[in-house]
């Protein structure tokens, strides 16, 4: 029977890496007990956008099996690293960029980060925005100081579910950060290779505005599974976003895809909406660089920002504002990006059950 029903699971195709599920070895149990038919589906992530899809098409697969008379279904996820991993324990570093600064960058980023923890990834948040560091303040944690363990790394802070490191947790409030390219590339180093990060799925680095000294050491220090660009609608913004994109491509990191943040406000009084800086420029740009994915509209919302300076992501404070729901829905679709890029990488044959 367990062969009947692989042999029907093997007619089920994972819609973004358009395999079956079977060769790709996500079928971790399948089993019939008096007519029910009991299948383990291991996601390549928990934060899978097209779960409902899989678990509806196995379904249908499975009951087309005789002698079944149910089906449950239970998932798991297991991300899967492209060919080695990014850093020891850490399977994807995912890099948050933009060209111009103040677009939303770190609030996408934070809230990416929460979105994912939030769907049962292990996560790191490591902010590289050294010069304007904003990471700390929005996870609530601006006071905390970074201690090191007993094998003398960094300890990343917890809060919300994830793990993160900031330049503001070692320097005094206030301080600027007076620092030459050399300086900041063993910075980051030390933030990528000296921490304690543990096992991660995802570590998301929230990159400085533009195309300078920190995204070159990230991208000399680390194999990034990519990198995500975060625009608002408006002309300045998409062009130098576009310079971010060519930055990113020139040093062979593949863009995950673009965030179009504050794409627009709804009044809340009178339900209008309005495109204050324009919208669909993320579109256009990303047509410009052939079809780039865009992972979503993020509207303006004075949530997102009082949740900010609250110390609590908005996905995670208001989940149901529409602003949240496009941020969560990102997160899902970067996960399903990463996953898709994670595949074309890996070299190794894919386990089978
Ligand atoms: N969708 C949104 N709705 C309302 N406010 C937002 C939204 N996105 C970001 N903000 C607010 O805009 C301001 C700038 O955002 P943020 O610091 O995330 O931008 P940034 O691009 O990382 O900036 P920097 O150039 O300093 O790195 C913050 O006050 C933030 O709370």
């Amino acid at each position: 029977m367990h062969e009947k029903l692989l042999a029907a699971l093997g007619t089920v195709n994972d819609p973004e890496l358009h395999r079956d599920l079977v060769s790709l070895g996500m079928i971790e149990r399948a089993e019939l007990t008096s007519g029910v038919a009991h299948v383990k589906v291991n996601l390549t992530t928990p934060a899978c956008p097209l779960k409902a899809t899989i678990e509806r098409d196995v379904r249908q697969a499975v009951m087309s099996v005789e002698g079944v008379q149910d089906v449950e279904i239970e998932f798991g996820a297991q991300v899967r690293a492209q060919s080695t991993p990014a850093l020891p324990g850490v399977q994807h570093v995912i890099a948050v960029g933009s060209g111009k600064g103040g677009v939303g960058k770190s609030s996408v980023a934070a809230n990416l980060a929460a979105a994912l923890a939030a769907s049962g990834a292990r996560v790191g948040l490591l902010d590289a925005d050294v010069y304007g560091p904003s990471i700390a303040h929005m996870m609530g944690q601006g006071a905390a100081r970074i201690a090191a363990n007993a094998e003398r790394k960094m300890q990343p802070i917890e809060a919300h579910g994830l793990r993160f490191l900031s330049m503001a947790n070692l320097m005094p409030a206030g301080q600027a950060l007076v620092w030459r390219g050399p300086m900041l590339h063993s910075a980051i180093q030390q933030f990528l290779k000296d921490a304690a990060w543990g096992q991660l799925d995802y570590l998301i680095v929230d990159l400085p505005p533009g195309t300078g000294d920190v995204q070159l050491s990230l991208t000399q220090t680390v194999q990034l599974t990519g990198a995500v660009i975060v625009t608002t609608p408006q002309d300045v913004a998409l062009i130098d976003a576009s310079r971010a994109i060519d930055m990113f491509r020139k040093a062979s990191v593949p863009v995950l895809g673009i965030v179009e943040n504050m794409s627009y406000f709804v009044a809340p009084d009178t339900g209008l909406s309005y495109d204050i800086f324009g919208r669909g420029g993320a579109s256009r740009l990303a047509q410009q660089f052939g079809g780039l994915p865009v992972l979503g509209e993020v509207p303006l919302d004075t949530e997102v920002r009082q949740d900010a300076d609250a110390g609590m992501p908005a996905v995670l404070a208001h989940p149901d504002s529409a602003a949240s729901r496009a941020l969560l829905q990102v997160a899902k679709n970067l996960a399903g990006r990463v996953s898709v890029q994670a595949f074309a990488g890996a070299l190794e044959p894919l386990p089978m059950v």
